[in-house]
């Protein structure tokens, strides 16, 4: 479990406000959302001024709300691109983004700008996309981030830790949305035995 680091409380250390980065990933129904959502009303239960952002195209749930597979939700701001973090996020103490894989790479060096102004900036994201592959601005942020938390879901072949997303359609597109009805997660043995068959 992450426990939130305790900063500028040291014999000595600089007592200005700091800010970090920390990257949640990991597969679809790893448990991202619901550990971004759990450390933000930590937050929020610490009185700290609290804002969460996710790209506008992400719809699947609410068209405002960050909502989990199972349903926990956190109001949000859906922003068209990542630079409106910067515009929106001014005066808070912790900034959560979720679904950072369909942002740009600028979203890095937002949430750069961010954590050296002082912010606490927590980011949530698929590391890889349907086929393997590094998605987005997400290896980036785990480079520049402090803390890196990859989460797992559970193999629904054979119940190993997963930590892929198989698209059980043919479509090719990079950005599909969608849920069970498109997405299994798992393990690197049933990912690479499902790539196989579809390439039959
Ligand atoms: N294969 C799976 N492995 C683990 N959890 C799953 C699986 N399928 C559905 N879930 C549900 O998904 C929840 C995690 O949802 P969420 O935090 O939205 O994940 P993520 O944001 O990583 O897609 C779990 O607590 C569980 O209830
Ligand atoms: C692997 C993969 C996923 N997506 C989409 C599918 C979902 O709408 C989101 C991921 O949501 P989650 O909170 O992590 O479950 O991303 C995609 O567009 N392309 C992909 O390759
Ligand atoms: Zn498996």
């Amino acid at each position: 479990m992450f426990i939130e680091p305790r900063v500028g409380t040291r014999p000595g250390s600089n007592s200005a406000r700091r800010g970090w980065i920390e990257v949640v990933c990991g597969s679809m129904f790893s448990g991202k959302t619901e550990e971004l959502i759990r450390r933000l009303k930590r937050a929020e239960i610490a009185r700290q001024r609290v804002e969460i952002f996710k790209p506008a195209l992400d719809t699947r749930y609410h068209a405002e709300d960050v909502v989990s597979h199972n349903q926990n939700s956190i109001r949000s701001t859906p922003v068209p691109v990542a630079q409106e973090i910067l515009l929106l996020a001014t005066s808070c103490d912790v900034v959560g983004i979720d679904e950072a894989q369909f942002f740009d790479e600028s979203l890095v060096e937002v949430c750069v700008q961010l954590a050296n102004g002082g912010t606490r900036v927590i980011v949530a994201g698929l590391d890889m996309d349907f086929q393997g592959q590094p998605f987005g601005p997400m290896p980036a942020l785990m480079a520049v981030a402090e803390f890196v938390t990859k989460v797992h879901a559970i193999c629904v072949r054979c119940g190993e830790l997963a930590s892929y997303s198989f698209r059980v359609t043919a479509a090719e597109d990079k950005i599909l949305l969608g849920e069970t009805d498109a997405y299994e997660a798992r393990c690197r043995v049933c990912f690479q035995e499902g790539l196989r068959q579809k390439a039959k």
